[in-house]
């Protein structure tokens, strides 16, 4: 029985169990349920803090979770002090990042002015490892969340926090400073130096296959011969483009996966270039 850890609260929850629906896996129907068992599948689910995921897959209670990277490092047990969680794939979901940020007011402006600072967040051993390899020495306020009203209320002087929009940072008065600590997104993980049994090979192949399906798009079109060379250049496809021949004399039809965002692009360059019947469709699931 193949046993998996889902986000139940949060910015993470919907999406990972919508990823696993998608994968054709059952899900939880209230969110109050705690576990879900998939016998079809084999697979039962649970449903925990994210904060805690990657800690139960490290322990090897759960063969693997979905959680965020940032989340993933921040429990990561330091070098030879027991086991510890890894990321097998990202999945393309919570993208965030962890960033520095002060008042606008203040004068702290660079990252190396937050020396001798006082720095809240929620992810004290990302911080701590962030200001020991730039070497900065700083105090580190750990809180629980709502981090941005740290400076307003005076118990601390800047914050590293988690940052999507922004649109948090600027209500309460912040300004991000220097490069991200860590950009994150979902990604699944696993015990390291686990083997790889089937079951999860399975799970990984089912996600990357919504992956593909939600990142690419099926183009079909026709083209003259001689502008075979040409067309399918702009849409090479995964593993190449599938050429067919046309009723018509001296036409082909071509077939290839194109991602998403290109779509209008490649649909100009090969009209431009003399395609017609240029046709895109969406992918419901796939196997690559
Ligand atoms: N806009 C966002 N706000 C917060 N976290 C986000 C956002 N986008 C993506 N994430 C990711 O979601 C995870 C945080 O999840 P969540 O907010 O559930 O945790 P938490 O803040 O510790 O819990 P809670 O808010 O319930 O106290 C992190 O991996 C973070 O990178
Ligand atoms: O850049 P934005 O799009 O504004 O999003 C980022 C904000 O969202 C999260 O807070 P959350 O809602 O998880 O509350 P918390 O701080 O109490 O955890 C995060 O901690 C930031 O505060
Ligand atoms: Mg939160």
């Amino acid at each position: 029985m193949l046993r998996i850890a889902v986000p139940n609260k949060g910015v993470l929850s919907e999406p990972a169990a919508e990823m696993l629906a998608e994968s054709g896996y059952r899900q939880r129907r209230s969110t109050k349920d705690l576990a879900v068992l998939d016998p079809e599948n084999d697979t039962e689910f649970f449903y925990l803090r994210p904060r805690d995921i990657a800690v139960y897959v490290a322990a090897g209670t759960l063969d693997v979770g979905i959680t965020g990277r940032d989340m993933l490092l921040e429990t990561a047990p330091a070098d030879g002090e027991g086991p510890a969680a890894v990321e097998v794939m990202p999945l393309g979901f919570g993208h965030s990042s962890f960033r520095f940020a002060s008042p606008v007011e203040s004068d702290i402006e660079r990252v190396d002015q937050l020396a001798g600072k006082r720095i809240a967040t929620a992810y004290p051993v990302l911080l701590q490892r962030f200001l020991d390899d730039a070497g900065i020495s700083a105090g580190v306020v750990k809180l629980d969340g709502a981090v941005e009203t740290a400076c307003r209320l005076g118990v601390a002087d800047a914050v590293c926090d988690v940052v999507e929009t922004g649109t948090t940072l600027r209500a309460a008065g912040l300004h991000i400073i220097g490069d991200p600590v860590l950009t994150s997104e979902a990604v699944l993980v696993r015990r390291q130096g686990a083997e790889e049994i089937p079951a999860v090979a399975q799970l990984r192949r089912r996600l990357r296959g919504v992956l593909v399906a939600r990142q690419y798009v099926m183009l079909d079109y026709d083209c003259p011969n001689d502008l075979l060379e040409k067309a399918t250049a702009v849409t090479p496809g995964i593993e190449g483009p599938t050429v067919s021949p046309l009723q018509t004399p001296g036409w082909s039809a071509v077939r290839a996966m194109i991602a998403r965002t290109e779509t209008n692009r490649v649909m100009d360059e090969l009209w431009e270039l003399g395609a017609r019947a240029i046709l895109v469709t969406s992918i419901h699931a796939s196997r690559i």
